[in-house]
């Protein structure tokens, strides 16, 4: 019986190695003496489920819900959802990362319903529920619907009619706050209308949205064409498209009205650096990539500095503009909470 045991085992290995068998229970608590760098394939007790996983030297290869995922062991352990390991109040790490052995290997793994079981050599038991293990490995991720960015030009988004949200709508219902997280993740700019013109109600809507970056040009700027500031922003004189701030360690976006002396690299590298400028902005400077917005009192712009310019004609008379800068990680938080993938 051992000897037909054996030949029935490294038969039915090799029927493994060659793909043949998918569904095969494993009885042989022993196998691993048998064949120590063998292929321990596993699957769960309960049919319906379909979960096969594979111990290999150096990760975890599990198959389950259409996907087959690999997992470090140090990664496994790193994760570990314990009360020693993981403050569930806080969603925050206790384990000492670097104190985990990179050798390391679990001593056994076993299925017991949705969860798997790691034990580790110090004893330590670390279990995940398999559809976790989904949602968090690189291959489930890969399958996650990233927010969907949409390219436009002018015509593109003249076309798509993009709704300004009320002002009303915007500040008192979720699903106002939401339309219009939705169309900025989108195009990368949205807009609130009938807010009354004043510096406090544009603040509101601001904070409706984010936190409010102060800079030196204030918390809620507020400016005309009187050169209170030495910048041609507070003149009548037109503005190229460009972003704000790129003088800042923690830009809004590049520009280059304000670009300092390039002295950080010799001349061949700088005028590569102008070929490629050259190219960017006769793209940025195509018309059908224009898209003129005459902005009037009660109107509030957002704009995402990372996909959108901004600009304007020169003028005459008198025009005021008022706003001010907002912080992406809670621009991005705000959408998140709204459950929109951001
Ligand atoms: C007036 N306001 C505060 C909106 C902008 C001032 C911007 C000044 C500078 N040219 C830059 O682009 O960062
Ligand atoms: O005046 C405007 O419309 C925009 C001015 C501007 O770009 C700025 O202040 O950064
Ligand atoms: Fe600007």
């Amino acid at each position: 019986m051992w000897c037909h045991r054996l030949s029935h085992l490294q038969s039915r290995l090799q029927d493994l190695l060659r793909g043949r068998v998918t569904h095969w229970a494993l009885q042989q608590s022993n196998f691993k003496s048998l064949f120590p760098l063998a292929i321990y394939w596993h699957h769960t007790a309960s049919k319906s489920l379909n979960c096969v996983w594979q111990q290999h030297e150096d990760h975890f290869e599990l198959q389950y819900a259409n996907n087959v995922m690999r997992f470090d062991y140090v990664w496994l352990r790193d994760h570990c959802r314990s009360a020693s390991c993981y403050n569930s109040k806080t969603h925050q790490r206790s384990l000492d990362t670097a104190s985990v052995d990179l050798c390391i290997q679990p001593k056994t793994i076993h299925l017991d319903e949705t969860t798997l079981f790691f034990t580790w050599p110090d004893g330590h038991v670390t279990r995940y529920d398999l559809d976790w293990l989904v949602k968090n490995s690189y291959e489930g991720q890969k399958q996650k619907v990233i927010q969907p960015r949409i390219l436009w030009n002018a015509e593109i988004y003249q076309q798509a009619q993009v709704p300004a949200v009320d002002f009303q709508t915007f500040l008192e219902t979720k699903e106002g706050l939401k339309n219009f997280l939705q169309n900025f993740l989108l195009y990368g700019i949205a807009f609130v209308e009938n807010v009354p013109p004043t510096q406090k109600h544009t603040e509101k809507v601001a904070e409706r949205i984010s936190l409010i970056r102060e800079t030196i040009y204030g918390r809620m700027w507020f400016f005309t064409s009187d050169f209170s500031r030495g910048d041609t922003a507070y003149t009548k004189l037109a503005l190229d498209r460009h972003t704000d701030t790129t003088y800042f360690q923690e830009p809004c976006g590049y520009n280059n009205y304000d670009r300092a002396v390039i002295n950080t690299v010799p001349y061949d590298v700088v005028h590569r650096w102008y070929t490629a400028h050259r190219t960017l902005t006769r793209e940025l400077r195509r018309p059908e990539n224009e898209f003129w917005v005459k902005l009037k009192p009660g109107k509030v712009l957002f704009i995402d500095n990372w996909r959108v310019l901004h600009g304007r004609e020169s003028f005459t008379g008198y025009r005021q503009l008022c706003g001010c800068y907002l912080t992406r990680d809670d621009v991005l938080n705000t959408a998140r909470l709204l459950g929109l993938q951001a």
